[in-house]
């Protein structure tokens, strides 16, 4: 379902000289259906930047990226936002959402923009919310404000409300209390048992031990390492 061949990733930091940063050489791994594999490393090895490339925000030098149907390595941004749409979903670490959209709203969105009716989107969102301990009084407002716990199960009622083939999680237990960490564990290996192929960073070890089945070391993938 998600698969990496061989991929080369390099910065140029414009504001610094056009100095060349190379990062990433021959990345390469698959992610089959039902299937949740962790990237790990050291910090600084490049597991976020092969998630971005992965989610189209950053453009791989060389190599092929496919997420489904979708070649997403130099796909044109019409592609990439089709494939977000009703295939690709992704949990950030850091919700990102615009100021004064309530709550429900934000949760709702992914379903609206696939087509599904107002009132069940919403009903849906609302069983999410409530799976993950929202506080009915604040549905109705902005997360904005809301804590870092409270923004990041908002972040993964969001990424959750559409069954999408693959998933990227970025740390999605990282801030969680213990029951809400089980919850989200649950909806994981829910997620694996429809069939989503799973690709996730987990610096909470117990959290990858339980749900992964097997770890891809990006170090590997690192100019160094390959050197
Ligand atoms: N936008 C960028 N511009 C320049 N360099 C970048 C950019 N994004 C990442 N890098 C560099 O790429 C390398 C890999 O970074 P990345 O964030 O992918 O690592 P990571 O494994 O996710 O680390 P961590 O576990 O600390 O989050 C680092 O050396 C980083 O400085």
């Amino acid at each position: 379902m998600i698969s990496v061949e061989n991929v080369g990733k390099a910065f140029t930091l414009h504001n610094q000289g056009g100095a060349v940063l190379r990062v990433m050489e021959g990345a390469t791994l698959s992610v089959a259906p039902g299937e949740c594999v962790a990237l790990t490393g050291a910090s600084g090895a490049g597991k976020s930047t092969l998630m971005r490339m992965i989610w189209g925000n950053y453009r791989t030098d060389h190599g092929v990226i496919r997420v489904g149907d979708t070649v997403i390595s130099g796909a044109a941004p019409r592609a990439v936002i089709a494939l977000r749409k009703g295939t690709l979903g992704h949990v950030s670490q850091f919700l990102r959402v615009l100021p004064r959209v309530p709550t429900l709203r934000v949760v709702a969105e992914p379903l609206l923009t696939l087509g599904v009716p107002a009132g069940e989107a919403e009903a849906r969102a609302a069983g999410l919310l409530a799976r993950l301990r929202i506080a009915e009084r604040l549905w109705g407002l902005s997360p904005t404000t809301f804590s870092g716990g409270e923004q990041q199960r908002v972040n993964i009622a969001r990424g959750f409300v559409h069954p999408y083939p693959a998933l990227l999680l970025d740390e999605p237990t990282a801030s969680l209390d213990p029951a809400n960490r089980e919850t989200v564990m649950t909806m994981i290996e829910e997620a694996k048992a429809r069939g989503a192929a799973i690709l996730g960073i987990f610096h909470d070890e117990a959290a990858r031990a339980r749900l992964c089945d097997r770890a891809v070391d990006v170090t590997g993938f690192t100019p160094q390492a390959a050197a």
